[in-house]
């Protein structure tokens, strides 16, 4: 009976008040809320920028999202279609550029509720493996929309029903010579009528867990005749006499793979869990339930310890993973200029780093995201808690753009060749060169307080990932030695494997975030608030994989203890800042579309009222067919 004990409290709330419990919660921070906004942004110019653009989309309304939870999958796609096209005639109206400095803001704005995102990989693959002639040709097309690209490299394919051209990557075969995987532009529909071009069989797949806007699909090539200019042909080309001419690595035809991984991790990845970290807190100083204190009113359920070893841990991997994205961003920024060059040199480690990020980050923040919704109770289930549509869309990002096992042993991969070589003296990628360095001591903390030194903590976490990928390593030599074939020998190790990526990421994440707080501003608060999150997400870490740190005795049981402390200390501390550290990711109602987490608190009242706007509550047609002539049944006997 939540609903009703609790609609008591907002039938006298005043328009444009904010619930005394959520309002009080912004007045102790012990931060600038504004200047970490800015900081998460990169300047408050770009806050500024980025509020304008959020405002021009929310202001518009054919972007309204208003009934998003009530519409069918064909509805959505409609809807995400005029968004779509709606969109150029906006950008065109605000003098929005595919260049300009509002373009990295218009997708969070209309909260990826807009079709055609594989136009976007579309174009990514020729910007980035076209030839500039190619580049020239494609690019204007595509970002006029004079045709609709998609990305087809899964077998079965995934083009759907909008899509007029798709990149496949398919294998190139010359005169029988298989030459590997290449990219190829393909007509797959007429720009006259949309039919299927001949020898094509294209369709939707079906309904989905979430990204009903999105249409998914097969397809089917037969007998397609692709003309040689449509390879893209930046580093590989086939000559008119069919002579194959390559640049450099092979590899690079896997080069989209690797900035869309990169670049999904902000919108995709990062701003689901933030925002299901802003409804959750949000809704945990709203909701009261039982009594902490005998003879006080009901608590806040966020001063339960338990509900900040939810929440907290999950607001800390937030900001660890931000500024994870942004080492990456800088990384990939760097291997990309190279490569422009013909320099691949970086792209072993660059592959290594963003499929393992890329999995450990959508693994870590999927769970995060249930944890919130389950953290919210009943009203969490509720779909206009827009926690379950946060939640069924962060989970495809566990298996799209390779699946997360797959991508950690690529990334293991990697660390065993590295290992390897550095064991060999030989120099290795700066990311891995701690692999060199295996020390065989112990963790010297004497107390809980040490366990805040980031040098004790970033050990420790080195030291783990040191200890897994050299006994995997030692594993996979003696199998081999002892007559097992390599492939087999590697298949008996990938369990291992993956959990030496995993630390390798957990390593560099925890170090970097470290970094990061060393180098901020001390003023506002920010880099002392920065620091206790920081704390709190490598605690975190070492509290929920005691296994792994006390394994070869490198951390002792009363060491465990000492961290245990200190991060149930730390729960206490960051919980004063919780609602302004929320705050901070500057995220509208709109975009939240949240009964839950508004920035009022009101949250019974929206429940209650956007409940009546459910399909539902109109009579069903199911009460004349099979309800009214049972009760009328049943009246008759009373
Ligand atoms: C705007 C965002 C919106 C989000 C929408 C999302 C839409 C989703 C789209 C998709 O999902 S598209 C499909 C994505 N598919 C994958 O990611 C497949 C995952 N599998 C792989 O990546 C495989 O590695 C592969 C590329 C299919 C190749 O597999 P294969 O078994 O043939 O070879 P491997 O042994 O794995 O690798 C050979 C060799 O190549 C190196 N390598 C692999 N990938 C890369 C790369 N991206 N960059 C550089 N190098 C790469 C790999 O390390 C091996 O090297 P060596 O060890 O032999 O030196
Ligand atoms: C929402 C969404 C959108 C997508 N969009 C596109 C798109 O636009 N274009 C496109 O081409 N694709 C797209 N995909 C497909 C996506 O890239 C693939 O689903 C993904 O790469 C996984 O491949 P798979 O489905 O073949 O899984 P599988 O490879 O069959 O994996 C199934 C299981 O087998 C395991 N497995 C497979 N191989 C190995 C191995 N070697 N070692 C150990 N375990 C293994 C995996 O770990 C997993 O547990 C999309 C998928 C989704 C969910």
């Amino acid at each position: 009976m939540a609903l009703l004990e609790a609609s008591k409290s907002w039938q006298g709330s005043a328009p444009g008040s904010v619930n005394p419990d959520l309002a009080s919660e912004r007045q102790t921070a012990s931060f600038c809320v504004e200047r970490l906004t800015a900081l998460l942004d990169g300047g408050a110019e770009q806050t500024r920028i980025r509020r304008a653009v959020v405002d021009a989309i929310e202001s518009d309304p054919v972007f309204s999202r208003e009934n998003q939870y009530f519409q069918t999958q064909n509805e959505r796609y409609e809807a995400a279609v005029r968004k779509a096209v709606h969109l150029q005639k906006k950008m065109h109206e605000m003098g929005w550029t595919e260049n300009g400095p509002e373009y990295k803001y218009i997708y969070r704005a209309l909260s990826g509720d807009v079709a055609f995102l594989l136009h976007r990989v579309f174009m990514r693959s020729i910007s980035v493996l076209g030839s500039d002639k190619q580049i020239a040709k494609w690019i204007p097309l595509a970002t006029q929309h004079k045709l609709i690209g998609s990305y087809a490299q899964t077998e079965l394919g995934h083009v759907g029903r909008s899509a007029t051209h798709t990149v496949v990557f398919a294998q190139l075969y010359i005169h029988g010579k298989c030459y590997g995987i290449h990219p190829f532009i393909v007509q797959i529909r007429s720009l006259q009528d949309h039919s299927l071009c001949p020898g094509i069989t294209a369709g939707d797949i079906g309904p989905k867990m979430n990204f009903e806007h999105i249409d998914n699909g097969y397809l089917l090539l037969r007998n397609v005749r692709v003309p040689r200019e449509n390879m893209l042909s930046k580093f590989c080309e086939v000559r008119p006499d069919g002579t194959y001419v390559r640049q450099g690595s092979q590899k690079i035809n896997y080069f989209t793979m690797t900035t869309v991984r990169i670049s999904l991790i902000s919108d995709e990845v990062l701003t689901p869990l933030m925002k299901a970290c802003t409804i959750a807190i949000r809704y945990s100083v709203v909701r009261r339930q039982s009594k902490l204190k005998p003879g006080e009113q009901e608590a806040k359920i966020l001063d339960y310890q338990t509900q900040q070893e939810k929440l907290l841990p999950q607001l800390a991997a937030a900001y660890a993973f931000y500024f994870t994205n942004d080492y990456l961003q800088e990384l990939f920024n760097r291997g990309y200029r190279e490569i422009q060059r013909k320099n691949f040199d970086m792209l072993p480690e660059l592959h290594a780093l963003s499929s393992g990020f890329k999995a450990v980050i959508t693994q870590h923040c999927t769970a995060g995201v249930e944890i919130c919704l389950r953290a919210c109770g009943g009203h969490g289930y509720s779909l206009l808690s827009g926690l379950p549509s946060l939640y069924t869309k962060i989970l495809a990002s566990c298996i799209y753009e390779g699946e997360n096992t797959i991508l950690l042993l690529q990334t293991a991969r990697f660390l065993i060749k590295c290992f390897m070589a550095a064991s060999a003296g030989q120099p290795v990628p700066p990311s891995v060169t701690y692999l060199a360095a295996v020390k065989h001591g112990k963790c010297p903390a004497k107390n809980k307080l040490d366990f805040l030194s980031p040098d004790i903590y970033i050990e420790a976490y080195q030291h783990v990932a040191v200890r897994l990928t050299s006994n995997t390593a030692a594993k996979l030599q003696d199998l081999i030695q002892s007559g097992v074939k390599k492939h087999d020998a590697w298949n008996q190790c990938t369990v291992q494997l993956v959990q030496a990526a995993k630390a390798h990421c957990h390593y560099i994440a925890v170090k970097n975030f470290a970094e990061t707080v060393e180098k901020l501003e001390t003023k506002a608060g920010i880099q002392k608030i920065m620091k206790h999150l920081c704390d709190l997400f490598a605690l975190h870490g070492i509290f929920s994989n005691t296994g792994a740190f006390l394994h070869d005795g490198y951390t002792s049981a009363a060491q465990m203890d000492m961290v245990t402390a200190s991060y149930l200390d730390l729960l206490a501390v960051i919980r004063k800042d919780a609602v302004p550290l929320v705050d901070a990711f500057d995220f509208t109602d709109k975009s939240l579309n949240s009964a839950l987490g508004s920035y009022d608190g009101h949250v019974y009242q929206r429940l209650y009222e956007w409940a009546q706007r459910s399909p539902t509550n109109q009579m069903s047609p199911a009460y004349e067919r099979y309800l009214k002539p049972l009760l009328h049944n049943t009246l008759s006997k009373l």
